[in-house]
Parts: structure tokens; C-alpha cells; sequence
């Protein structure tokens, strides 16, 4: 007998390959049509599922016209007679005719469950989102009514806070010697791009006799604006331009220092309409708002560029989306919105790849039309945990490089020439890719690192340059094939590490103050910042190298050197926990990081789990308060993101799954700050170097068609 839909649906629901929700929502959109009820529990299903796994969409026809339900149904690893009933099945059924059919299904309209475009088939909750976001994001994207005097007012403000600093450069070039390293360095540092035009001869004459900083000012007329292109203040330009801004990097390319910078240029323009912009900062999670608030905090020291008057208009918080919007308990919708926008003129959103669809848009629509928006990331990451890929499909227009009308803006306000820019051959007066900034010169890992070539190679899918860093003895990468079991190494290392916070810890347990609150906080501040320094970062959660069984080896052989005592119980002194839902009433969030501290000599009792918050102060809580959380010595990559550690210890695992992809490996190199020792094996680690993410998703169209691109 031929096998149904439904069959097939049972057995995936049966093996767990698809979830308990999707087949429910199969069977009950099923009982509601009269006609073809097995092909509409067949799609439903795939969507449900679909948006299980990060796509916003169900898609029937891929980019290059072919037909995709096929490659979905391929994921199933399903016996080879049922996937061949299977795919025969679905190449004969007539999908748009039954589409076309059924009653459930609308095209554009609202009062449908669900909405097909043709190629994609989406919850109408969905579909809306992503059209209002493609809206809203391209009305954002409009540009501002300059006169020429304000830009050149505010060009000149521009060269004030992005400067040329020749302290530094003559610093620099006092070192060297050898006429090409001058040369090397010179141009690198100031951005040069077009050396045709250039007398050497005349410049090397100056950095040959210069005695002291200021005789390398020459340099201004020597080597013109006009030669250069520094993107950071290219972004800073792109700002005073336009409501919407997007600066995508890897870590280390200077995203806070250019945000830091562009605020200081964008309360400027505000203080010339003689008002005193409200600026707010946030990240989606805790961790990352907290991280923002620092990172803010000591690019605004260092920049001597801004005036200590202006530096006073800066904030000194960072907050969570969840906690700008205002959650309501049990409900999709925040209390900010169209009708009650946010209060705020410049908000900048960090770690904005793991923003998913519905947030974005929920956020775009709750900020009042003259606001500013500004978006940092990466949009090489791993994408949100929800379904979309909102940074990445907008960073996608880049390659359409600016309308003519936003160089000439750009280049008034940065001296820079319009030449400079790839330029839409599109008549385009506004257009999305008018927003969009990428940094890519990177200032944290110079030549000689290893990670920052690293993550490079493999954000370009380039295996044999990866294998070949990972042969190179660079300092600061140790590579581990853990095909013959490194497993004691991760323990020698972690042991070593969190050693030093547990025994900071246990002495403690020794001072007279133990009992005392305020100290207890002043020592979780300490443990909480040395735990920090170090991560061991698993790719996935189960099996040999995934995050359960290391930490409980972790337990185990920090038990053998007697830096914890655990005495059979979950809780004690010196446990870390990952917290892993966020609790709004406690303010504790998904990410957050807290230290289990005793307050007397008996390790057991009296326990409190302490946690920094986002504006430094500590909090503790007893440990049966606490939402859902885990034992944190080894954490997923995907919950480290919007965390870097100046040691990361990343492992994968010996068995290739469809979890591990590039964007999951950049995303763990990219968590070391200074150093990476990578526990892989290196045919699992090419394989998934090779295995990109592409999530199914119609906002790019939606935003071609808006933006006159198709
Ligand atoms: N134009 C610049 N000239 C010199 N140093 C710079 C410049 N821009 C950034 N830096 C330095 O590079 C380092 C990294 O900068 P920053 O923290 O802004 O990068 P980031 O992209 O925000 O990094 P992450 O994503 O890891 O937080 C800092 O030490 C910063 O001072």
C-alpha cells in the first residue's frame, strides 16, 4: 500500500526527527481543510519544523530554480525504500495548484494562517514580520536633507574626532630602519589606497628628517585625504546621513571604538539643532549589555579626541532588548510599540546577529521615526538562536555597493573621493546598502597571530590555509588532533585555570569576614572577572566532547586536586553556572554568568550564588531562587556568543553532525582574545568548515523589490 504523508510524519515524530509540535500542527491544520488533508499536514509540518530550525520560511523553489522540499526531507536520514516513496511523492504532487486550492492559505493577506509568495510558504505571523521589518528598515534607510554648509561643519567636527595622530606614527616609525617597512607601516596607518599618485621620494625625504612628531604634519598635503579610505570614519559619515546605520566586523576591527567616535560626531549634530540627544544602548542578552557598558567605558577614555563636555552626554548603561521593550508576561508583544515608541533619539543595538526576526522587528517598530539606529556586528557569526538571519541578509546588499548620491556625501564629509567607492550602476537615490559598513582592517591580532589568520581562513571556507596556520607554530594557537584522545590535556589546562579563581576562593573560606555580604561580593567581584579570563567552548552539548560529560569530568578532576568539595550535592562552594532562561522579575538572563559562594567553613551550607549585573554592582541569589541553569566550566559555542575570553580551549567532536558548520567555528575562534588551543580533529574540523549556513528567509527579496534591485 503507498505510503501517506501522514505515515511518514508519524515515524519522523516517532524517531524524533521531527518535534512532537510539528506533527500536532500537521494534524490539526489537516483537520481543517476538506481537500488534499495529507499534502497540508505534509507542508505544515515542514514549516513548523523549518521554523524550528532558524528559517523564517518553508521553501519550494531555492535560488538557483530548483526544487527544495526535497532537500528538506534529505536532512531525515530516513530508510532508502521510504525516501524514495517519499520524494517520489512529493515530485508528483501539483504543490501550487493545491496551494491555490486550499483556504488556509492566502497570498499577501492577513486573515490567512498562512501566506504563500510564490516560493515560500510562511506563518502569516511571520510573513507580516518580515514585511513590516522590510519597511520599516528601508524607511529608516532614507537619507537625511543635508545643506552643504552643515556638512561641511560637520565634516570638519569629523576630522576633529578622526584624526591623524602623528605622536603615534613617528612613534612608529622610529623603530624602523628599512625604507619598505617605513613604507609598510605608513601606508597601513593611514588608510592609503591610491599610491600611483604619490611622491615617495618626497615623503621618505620628511620621515627621514623628521626630529619630532610634528614635522611629519607635511604629510597632510604630501598624502591627501583624497588618497586614503578609513572605514571607520567612513561609518561615522554614513551616520550623520542617515536614520539606519550597519557596521559589521570581526572582533578586533574596531566597532566600539568607531560607535564611540560616530556618538561623540552624532551629539554634535544634534547640538547644532540645539538639542541634547537621549541615547540608549543595548544588547540582546545581559552578558553582552554588560560587555558593551565596559567596552564603551574604556574606548571613551582612550579617545582623547572627545572633549570631556561631550563625553558627559554618553551613557554609562547598557540594557537587554527584552528590558528596552518591556516584556509582558505570556504574550508575543512588548509594551513599547508603533503607538508607544521608546523614548530615545540614538540607540545602538550590539551583537546584532543574534537578533532574530521578530525581535528586530518588534524593535524597529517601537522607535519613533527621527531616531537614529545603529546596528554593530558580525555577520559572519552564528545567527540568532530564533528563526532569521536579519544582519546577515542585510549585509548581503553590500555587494551593491553605494548610491552615487551617498559617495558624494561621504566623500564632502570625509575628504575622501567618491572614486573611492564601488558605486551602484542602479539610478538609486536611497537604497539599503547606502547604511551598511564593513570594517575589516583589523587592529587586535596583528600579522603575527594566529587567530586573527585564522578565523579569516576559514570565514573564506580556505581549508588548505587553515591547515597549513594550524602546522605554523603561531604563539598564540596550540592545535590538538584529538583523534588519539586529548581529553587529559583539556583537563591539565582547565585545572590550571580555574584553579586560580578556586583557590582565591578556599582561601576565603579562611578570612573573618567570611559571613559578611559586602565581602562576599567584593570576592565574587574578583572570582567572577579571573573566571572570565578562561572558557572551554564544546560545540555541542552530548556525547564524549560535548558540554555535560566535560563538565562533570571537570568536576572530577578538580575534585582530585581538592580545589572544590562537592560531597554529593549540586550545589558548592565554587560552582559556576551558565543561567539558561532568562527570569525578568529576578532580572537574570539567559547567558549570565554567576559563582556559588559559602559564607562559612562547612563548604555546603549557606550557599549564594552571586552575579555581576550590567552596571558592575553584584547580586546574589539563593540557589533555589534561580531560573533553569547549568554547571558553566565548558559552555556551548552557541551560548558563548557575545563573550570573548583571553583563553578559549574549543573541542568538537569526534562525529560529524549537521550542527557543526563555519559559522559555529568562526564563531568559537572568535570568542580568543589571546589565546586558542583547538581540540579537533582536522577531517571533522574541514568538513565543517565546508558546511555553511543558509537559512531560508524572504527578507532580501522583500528588500530587492523595495529597493528597486530586482
Ligand atoms: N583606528 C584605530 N587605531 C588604532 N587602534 C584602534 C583603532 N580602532 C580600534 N583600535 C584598537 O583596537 C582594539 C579593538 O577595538 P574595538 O574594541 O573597538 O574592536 P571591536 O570590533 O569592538 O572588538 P570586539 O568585537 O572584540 O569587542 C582596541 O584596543 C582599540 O583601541
Amino acid at each position: 500500500m503507498e505510503i501517506t504523508f501522514l505515515d511518514v510524519l508519524k515515524l519522523l515524530s516517532e524517531k524524533g526527527l521531527v518535534r512532537l509540535l510539528d506533527y500536532q500542527f500537521a494534524r490539526f491544520m489537516s483537520d481543517q481543510v476538506y481537500q488534499n488533508s495529507d499534502e497540508i499536514a505534509f507542508i505544515s509540518a515542514l514549516l513548523s519544523y523549518e521554523l524550528g530550525q532558524g528559517n523564517v520560511c518553508l521553501l519550494f523553489i531555492n535560488d538557483k530554480g530548483e526544487k527544495n522540499l526535497l532537500d528538506v526531507v534529505s536532512k531525515f536520514n530516513l530508510s532508502s525504500d521510504i525516501m524514495l516513496q517519499l520524494n517520489k511523492k512529493i515530485l508528483q504532487t501539483d504543490w501550487s495548484q493545491i496551494i491555490k486550492d486550499c483556504y488556509l492559505i492566502g497570498f499577501q493577506d492577513e486573515s490567512h494562517p498562512l501566506i504563500f509568495d510564490g516560493l515560500r510558504l510562511y506563518l502569516q505571523r511571520y510573513w507580516q514580520y518580515e514585511y513590516n521589518l522590510a519597511l520599516c528598515l528601508t524607511n529608516f534607510s532614507v537619507s537625511r536633507n543635508l545643506q552643504y554648509s552643515e556638512l561641511k561643519l560637520l565634516g570638519s567636527f569629523l576630522d576633529q574626532i578622526i584624526y591623524r595622530d602623528y605622536d603615534i606614527l613617528f612613534h612608529k616609525l622610529s623603530k624602523l630602519s628599512c625604507s619598505i617597512q617605513r613604507k609598510k607601516i605608513l601606508y597601513e596607518y593611514l588608510d592609503v589606497i591610491s599610491f600611483d599618485r604619490l611622491n615617495w621620494k618626497a615623503i621618505e625625504k620628511v620621515l627621514i628628517n623628521a626630529i619630532h612628531a610634528e614635522d611629519l604634519k607635511v604629510l597632510d598635503t604630501l598624502i591627501p585625504q583624497s588618497s586614503c579610505l578609513n572605514w571607520q570614519k567612513v561609518a561615522a559619515a554614513i551616520a550623520l546621513t542617515r536614520n539606519f546605520l550597519v557596521i559589521s566586523g570581526g572582533p578586533g576591527t574596531g566597532k566600539t571604538t568607531t560607535v564611540t567616535q560616530l556618538l561623540a560626531v552624532l551629539i554634535y549634530q544634534f547640538q547644532q539643532k540645539a538639542i541634547t540627544p537621549i541615547i540608549k544602548l543595548v544588547a540582546p542578552t545581559g552578558k553582552a549589555s554588560a560587555h558593551l557598558t565596559q567596552s564603551i567605558g574604556v574606548s571613551l577614555k582612550h579617545i582623547v579626541s572627545i572633549a570631556p563636555e561631550l563625553k558627559g552626554y554618553f551613557p554609562t548603561e547598557a540594557s537587554t532588548l527584552h528590558a528596552l521593550l518591556g516584556m509582558i508576561p505570556n504574550s508575543v508583544n512588548f509594551y513599547h510599540n508603533q503607538r508607544n515608541p521608546i523614548n530615545v533619539d540614538i540607540l545602538v543595538v550590539d551583537e546584532a546577529s543574534m537578533v532574530d526576526l521578530s525581535m528586530m522587528f518588534n524593535l524597529l517598530n517601537s522607535i519613533p521615526k527621527h531616531a537614529r539606529l545603529i546596528l554593530l556586528g558580525d555577520k559572519d557569526q552564528l545567527s540568532s538562536v530564533e528563526a532569521g538571519s536579519v544582519l546577515g541578509d542585510v549585509c548581503s546588499f553590500y555587494q551593491y555597493g553605494f548610491s552615487y548620491n551617498q559617495a558624494q556625501l561621504i566623500a564632502t564629509l570625509t575628504g575622501y573621493s567618491h572614486k573611492s567607492f564601488f558605486i551602484q550602476n542602479v539610478k538609486n537615490k536611497n537604497s539599503i546598502s547606502d547604511s551598511l559598513c564593513m570594517l575589516t582592517k583589523n587592529y587586535r591580532f596583528d600579522s603575527c597571530s594566529g587567530i586573527g589568520q585564522l578565523a579569516k581562513a576559514v570565514n573564506f571556507g580556505e581549508i588548505s590555509k587553515v591547515e597549513s596556520i594550524l602546522k605554523k607554530k603561531f604563539t598564540d594557537i596550540r592545535y590538538f588532533s584529538i583523534k588519539h584522545g586529548h581529553y587529559n590535556h583539556i583537563l591539565r589546562v582547565l585545572v590550571r585555570e580555574y584553579g586560580t579563581y578556586l583557590k582565591s576562593l578556599n582561601q576565603f573560606l579562611l578570612s573573618k569576614d567570611v559571613g559578611k555580604l559586602e565581602t562576599q561580593k567584593q570576592e565574587a567581584k574578583k572570582v567572577l572577572k579571573i573566571f572570565s579570563r578562561c572558557r572551554l567552548l564544546c560545540a555541542v552539548r552530548m556525547g564524549d566532547f560535548g558540554v555535560v560529560t566535560l563538565n562533570k569530568h571537570i568536576e572530577y578532576a578538580l575534585i582530585s586536586s581538592q580545589l572544590i568539595q562537592i560531597k554529593g550535592k549540586t550545589w558548592y562552594h565554587g560552582r559556576p553556572i551558565m543561567i539558561t532562561k532568562n527570569d525578568y522579575e529576578l532580572g537574570l538572563f539567559n547567558g549570565d554568568i554567576g559563582i556559588c559562594i559559602c559564607n562559612g567553613i562547612d563548604v555546603t551550607s549557606h550557599l549564594r550564588v552571586f552575579f555581576e549585573l550590567p552596571d558592575g554592582n553584584i547580586r546574589s541569589f539563593s540557589p533555589n531562587r534561580l531560573p533553569e541553569h547549568e554547571t558553566a566550566y565548558a559552555m556551548t559555542i552557541h551560548k558563548s556568543q557575545g563573550s570573548e575570553f583571553d583563553l578559549v580551549l574549543m573541542v568538537l567532536p569526534l562525529k560529524f553532525s549537521k550542527i557543526l558548520t563555519k559559522e559555529l567555528v568562526y564563531t568559537g575562534i572568535t570568542r580568543a582574545k589571546s589565546s586558542l588551543f583547538l581540540y579537533a580533529s582536522m577531517s571533522i574540523l574541514k568538513r565543517s568548515i565546508n558546511t555553511k549556513i543558509q537559512r531560508s528567509s524572504g527578507l532580501v527579496n522583500k528588500l530587492k523589490k523595495l529597493n528597486n534591485l530586482v
